[in-house]
């Protein structure tokens, strides 16, 4: 509500959703309203008399097919699920299949390419320095854990935060655009994982809880989520599919740390006792999919689970 405040001539007595009543005539720019929309949009609101003699204001979303209709349309997913359990294979897998879904990758790249300028005087050219963050975080996660959890929270609130491509915009499908894992994940699953295991003291714990809650809710609706995909396998065949794929950093990567991260995947979306700290996460519909099986060959197994998320996508 803060930036319609700055325009505002009027006091609103009466809001819901697309729907807010006020007093006195008039007719405004509103930018950027989370009750009334989602997304940075800038929406007309027509102020119009009422029988009674007050005024309704209508935003531009329950009046006309706009921007901000087709984008409100658009569901936001996120895939969720312990190392290598197959994320990456699962979103190919649906990106392959549905034009009206689109596929966001954890920026896993970005963590191991953190570029910086060092200037070591006048004359003498500034050194561009690229450091691996994931690298660093699994030698030494005592020193390196609140860093990475900064930066790996910071980059997937970037990415809930841009705007769906235009091909989900103009669906007349059910367009889902689908995140692997979220800014949840990165405070519900991995912060606090580290919290327990000592690898984030209390005072670093306290302030990355402080800034995560701070965002969430300034960004509100722009970084909700209407549905999370759990994909689960036993930390044994995370392990071996892990060892499979070879990823250099995660070398040292022990199957009693994927076993924690089972346990944290568990107690959040499927037995609920996680203290979780938004109320709509709280109620987030949750599609769990057994992922040790294995569907990359095998087209049967491929169309049951299309059918299950296409169900599911279909009742967000
Ligand atoms: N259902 C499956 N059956 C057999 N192998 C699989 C399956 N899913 C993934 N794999 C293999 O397991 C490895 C890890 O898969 P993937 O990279 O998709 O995991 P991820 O969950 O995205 O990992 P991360 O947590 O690191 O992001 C890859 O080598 C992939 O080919
Ligand atoms: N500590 C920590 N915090 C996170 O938020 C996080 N997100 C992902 N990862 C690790 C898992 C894979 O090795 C690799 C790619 O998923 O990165 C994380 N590690």
């Amino acid at each position: 509500m803060s930036a319609p405040c700055r325009y505002a001539l009027f006091s609103i007595y009466n809001q819901r959703a697309g729907f807010t009543q006020v007093r006195r005539f008039t007719c405004i720019q509103w930018k950027s309203s989370d009750s009334l929309m989602r997304g940075g949009h800038t929406a007309v609101l027509k102020a119009m008399a009422n029988k009674r003699g007050n005024l309704t204001l209508f935003s531009s979303r329950c009046l006309s097919g706009s921007a901000a209709d087709a984008k409100a349309r658009v569901r936001r997913v996120s895939i969720e699920g312990n190392i290598a359990v197959g994320k990456s294979t699962f979103a190919r897998l649906l990106q392959s299949v549905c034009a009206d879904w689109e596929v966001v990758a954890e920026p896993v790249s970005k963590w191991q390419n953190i570029e910086s300028e060092t200037s070591k005087g006048q004359g003498v050219p500034p050194q561009t320095t690229v450091s691996n963050l994931l690298q660093m975080m699994y030698q030494d996660p005592q020193r390196w854990s609140y860093t990475f959890q900064t930066y790996s929270c910071m980059s997937r609130l970037r990415t809930q935060l841009q705007p769906p491509p235009a091909r989900l915009l103009q669906s007349k499908g059910t367009p889902v655009q689908v995140y692997e894992r979220s800014v949840y994940s990165d405070r519900y699953i991995f912060a606090l994982n580290m919290f327990e295991l000592g690898c984030i003291n209390t005072t670093e714990w306290a302030v990355y809880q402080d800034w995560h809650s701070l965002l969430v809710e300034q960004f509100g609706h722009q970084v909700e989520l209407e549905g999370i995909i759990y994909l689960s396998a036993p930390p044994e065949k995370c392990m071996e599919r892990l060892q499979r794929r070879g990823r250099a950093e995660e070398e040292g990567v022990k199957l009693d740390y994927l076993d924690k991260l089972h346990s944290q995947h568990e107690r959040w979306l499927v037995e609920k006792t996680t203290e979780i700290h938004f109320e709509k996460l709280k109620q987030i519909p949750v599609l769990k999919l057994d992922a040790s099986v294995e569907f990359k060959s095998d087209p049967e197994v491929q169309e049951q689970f299309i059918t299950k998320v296409k169900n599911f996508f279909d009742g967000l």
